[in-house]
């Protein structure tokens, strides 16, 4: 029988609390005087104040002792977007989030804030200023989508006020910011090996790209917010800069920035998607003999040729939510963070 945490105690827990978000999650929390138990299958850091528990989010008992006197539980952990493992992805996004629900109620947890994504609803085609009631994803563009979207579904359904289990989705889109693995090296791992120099499409696309301390303010507004009471149980919010911008307009800044040229040549978005899928395709067929990831797969090559921009409104209306760092200074901080990622350097 669960032993229900006292209402209020700011000692929470943060499952996927090594990787980029979540660290930077971790240290605001611990700003705001949480104390912070931190559940991953790897430990990157070290901080007083936290403590840290490694193993796999779909072992139970594993999660239990990471779970005991905790009230608050943050949701983070995902496989890399970037594989293609489905298994994996169907293991730790659909499976392991049960998981995660059952020791949270088993646990006596009473408020669970998921690590969604605005990708749920996106199919490879253009979204201009999408809201939450956006159908999900009926063709979702990889098998990272197609478990965000059951992960999503799962947590959402789990709320159930009479219980006192009350959860609630975040959905942000493009994090990027300082320690990012994703955006920036990839980026600079494409300029360095000579193909940032194209244009897919008319470069006239918005997107959104958030900075990693706007979603984490997100995230905690979501928390305090989480109240029986209160309009938000059981959905999902974007969480975004709420500055849509050219898609090669911000990947020029971040290039420019750190030393490169800005891509400046169009190729049309059908040939190069093409392209991309024969490459995808052959890649797959080839697998047994060789290994080889391609920089432009189809997936990255959607996302860079499409508008994909999302409406914060629903979040500025019920928690309050207003961006806390401008992109310009975001691109700015984030520049600023890699330096060995300069070119030359
Ligand atoms: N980066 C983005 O642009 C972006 C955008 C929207 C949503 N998201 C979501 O934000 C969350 C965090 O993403 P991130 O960019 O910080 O990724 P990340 O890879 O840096 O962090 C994910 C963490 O989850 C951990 N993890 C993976 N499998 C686990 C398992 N089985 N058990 C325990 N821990 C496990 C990893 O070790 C890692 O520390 C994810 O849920 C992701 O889907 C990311
Ligand atoms: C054209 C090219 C090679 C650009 C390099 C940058 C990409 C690696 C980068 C641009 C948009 C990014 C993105 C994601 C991964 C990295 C990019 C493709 C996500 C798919 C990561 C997973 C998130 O949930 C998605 C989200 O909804 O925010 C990201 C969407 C943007």
């Amino acid at each position: 029988m669960a032993t229900r945490v006292r209402p209020g105690s700011k000692r929470c827990a943060v499952i996927g609390g090594s990787g980029f978000l979540g660290r930077h999650l971790v240290e605001k929390l611990l700003d705001r005087g949480y104390s912070v138990s931190l559940f991953d299958i790897r430990q990157s850091y070290e901080l007083p104040g936290v403590t840290f528990h490694q193993g796999d989010l779909c072992d139970k008992q594993a999660l239990l002792s990471a779970l005991k006197d905790v009230s608050l539980v943050f949701h983070c952990a995902s496989p890399a977007p970037s594989s293609d493992d489905r298994l994996l992805f169907e293991r730790v996004n659909i499976q392991g989030t049960q998981t995660v629900i059952q020791a949270c109620l088993d646990a006596g947890v009473q408020k669970l804030v998921l690590t969604s994504s605005a990708s749920v609803v996106f199919e490879g085609t253009d979204v201009k200023n999408g809201k939450e009631d956006l159908p999900y994803a009926k063709k979702p563009i990889d098998y990272y989508t197609q478990t965000k979207i059951e992960q999503e579904k799962l947590v959402l359904e789990a709320c159930n006020k009479p219980k006192g289990f009350l959860t609630v989705a975040i959905r942000p889109h493009g994090i990027f910011g300082p320690r990012d693995p994703q955006l920036v090296p990839t980026l600079v791992d494409a300029a360095r090996r000579g193909k940032m120099k194209f244009i897919i499409g008319d470069g006239t696309n918005l997107v959104d790209f958030t900075y990693v301390e706007n979603v984490v303010h997100g995230h905690i507004l979501a928390a305090e917010h989480l109240r029986a009471d209160s309009p938000i149980c059981g959905k999902p919010y974007h969480i975004t800069n709420d500055e849509p911008i050219r898609f090669w307009d911000f990947m020029s800044e971040v290039l420019v920035g750190l030393g490169y040229a800005a891509p400046r040549f169009h190729l049309p978005y059908t040939l190069v998607y093409g392209l991309a899928l024969l490459l995808w395709l052959l890649t797959w067929i080839l697998h047994p003999f060789m290994s080889f990831k391609p920089t432009f797969t189809p997936m990255r090559v959607a996302l860079a040729g499409t508008y994909h921009y999302y409406s914060c409104e629903r979040a500025k209306e019920h928690l309050g939510y207003k961006p806390v760092v401008s992109l310009k200074e975001g691109i700015a901080r984030t520049v600023a963070s890699y330096p060995h990622l300069r070119r030359g350097a």
